[in-house]
């Protein structure tokens, strides 16, 4: 079949993501509100809301990992699950990634998940991270990402790794890549995905001065693909999805393989050593205190 062979070189290079899955309720299927047929059947997990409609072929895949969406590991592995399931099943060939949480799209890494831990949990929590670059980055479907809220770092990561970003107007939705402002540094693999999108000076300048783009600007250099009224973000993405799919599925997907296989190569390449970096870094003392007063300000914060 004409199906992108490094597409599945590059998956069956991914870890099997069961052997991370922690008490999650995977698989379970319950009816959609107001829902009949299977099309209408939802299925997810605890922190996966998944509503997929066959008829069309695309699903909208909603985070729900209160308050802010962070990526605790449980989130992560589910996340995986679910993109696997949805990428097994032949029915589908688009995913609407959106938030089920009020304001927030998503709040990055889960800061509790690397703040007074051991490394062998740090490396276990960056192996899963690792995990849901790779398979968003590659995956053959369409993602498109309606951004309902604020996206920061891993927030803003998950979105460059779709193919098309919707991000709702309102000022307080930012979005980009603060690391620097926690006194951390963006992996390669994050810097590689920002240059791709935005370009390398930009991504120079906002890298380095941990930027948060208000949604004109996210729209003036490239990081979204449309801003549009809160209230028309999940219809746009399915105008967008549209598009996509207008395009044969083989094209699109070999193309897509074509633009971003050397990106992704160069994590496959070198995952241990990534690993091994950022459990290091993160395990230090001072990159261990300048995250425990980040917390503390985050908590400290109210509204
Ligand atoms: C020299 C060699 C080097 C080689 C090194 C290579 C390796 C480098 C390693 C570095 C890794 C880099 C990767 C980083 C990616 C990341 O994602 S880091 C995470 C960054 N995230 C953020 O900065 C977002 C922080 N959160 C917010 O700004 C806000 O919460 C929000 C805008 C998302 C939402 O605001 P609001 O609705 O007002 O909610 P809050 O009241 O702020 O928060 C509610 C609640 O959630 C907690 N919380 C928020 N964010 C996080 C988080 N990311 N993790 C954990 N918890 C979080 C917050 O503390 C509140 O908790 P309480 O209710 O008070 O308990």
């Amino acid at each position: 079949m004409a199906l992108a062979s490094g597409v599945r070189f590059a998956e069956r290079a991914l870890l099997r993501p069961w052997a991370l899955l922690r008490g999650t309720t995977l698989g379970r299927t319950e009816p959609a509100a107001g829902g009949g047929g299977d099309g209408a059947r939802r299925f997810g997990s605890q922190r996966v809301l998944v509503e997929p409609d066959a008829a069309s072929g695309v699903a909208v895949m909603k985070l729900r990992n209160p308050p802010v969406n962070a990526l605790s590991l449980e989130l992560l592995t589910e996340l995986v699950i679910s993109l696997e399931k949805l990428e097994n099943d032949k029915t589908f060939r688009g995913v609407i990634l959106t938030s089920d949480c009020p304001r927030v799209f998503c709040a990055g890494l889960d800061l509790t998940e690397i703040c007074g831990r051991n490394p062998a949990h740090c490396a276990e929590y960056w192996k899963a991270m690792q995990e849901l670059w790779l398979r968003t980055y590659l995956s053959s479907l369409v993602l498109v990402a309606a951004i309902n809220g604020a996206c920061p770092a891993g927030g803003c990561i998950i979105a460059l790794s779709c193919d098309c970003r919707v991000l709702a107007d309102n000022p307080k939705y930012r979005i980009g890549l603060n690391e620097t402002l926690l006194g951390i540094i963006a992996p390669f693999w994050l810097k590689d995905t920002y240059v791709n999108t935005i370009g390398h000076r930009a991504s120079e300048q906002a890298l380095q001065l941990g930027s948060l783009f208000p949604p004109a600007e996210a729209l003036q250099v490239g990081l979204v693909d449309q801003v549009v009224p809160e209230d028309q973000v999940q219809s746009t993405a399915l105008s967008e999805m549209a598009r996509w799919l207008a395009v044969p599925d083989h094209a699109r997907q070999l193309t897509k393989n074509m633009m971003r296989k050397a990106t992704a190569d160069r994590l496959l390449r070198q995952r241990d050593a990534d690993t091994q970096n950022f459990v290091s870094f993160v395990c230090r003392d001072s990159i261990q205190k300048s995250l425990q007063a980040y917390l503390e300000k985050l908590r400290q914060r109210k509204g």
